[in-house]
């Protein structure tokens, strides 16, 4: 793969791990931190751009550090999007297909984005993480 584009984040989101017995059972919040590893074989066009000279639009990968009502993941109630489970590892691999869903949705017809591989690291403190890749 010739490009890796790499980009980091954060967003403030409220949780609980239902049924865990500990601290982490009771409603409280982190400032996750989110870096995206998004590899590819080729450069394309963006919605911005016509010419074919990004992996993808940083804009694009950048989609969770919205706030929750304008499509991200900021100031949620993580439980209310993800259901029980809202470990580091559940919230992970959902970025993870959200935003491969949403490089995909701005590729040509055609195009499948098979050449395109994503790895998402969560920070759920900053001495923990957890990595999701597929
Ligand atoms: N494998 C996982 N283990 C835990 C997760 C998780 O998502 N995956 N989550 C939690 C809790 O959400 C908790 O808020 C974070 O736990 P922890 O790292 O222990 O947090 P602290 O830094 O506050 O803990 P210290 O005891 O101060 O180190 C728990 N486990
Ligand atoms: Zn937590």
């Amino acid at each position: 793969m010739p490009w890796q584009l790499n980009t980091e984040f954060t967003f403030d989101s409220a949780h609980v791990i239902t049924g865990y017995d500990g601290p982490c059972g009771r409603l409280h919040g982190h400032t996750y931190r989110v870096r995206l590893e998004l590899s590819a074989d080729r450069l394309r066009s963006s919605a911005h751009v016509r010419r074919a000279i990004m992996v993808a639009d940083f804009k694009t990968l950048k989609w969770a550090k919205k706030d929750v009502q304008a499509g991200g993941l900021d100031h949620a109630y993580l439980n209310d999007l993800l259901g029980d489970d809202t470990t580091a590892e559940v919230i992970a691999a959902h970025i993870h297909g959200e935003t491969l869903r949403r490089v995909r949705d701005t590729l040509d017809p055609g195009d499948q984005g098979q050449d395109l591989c994503l790895k998402v690291i969560l920070w759920e403190t900053p001495d923990s993480n957890c990595e999701y890749w597929e």
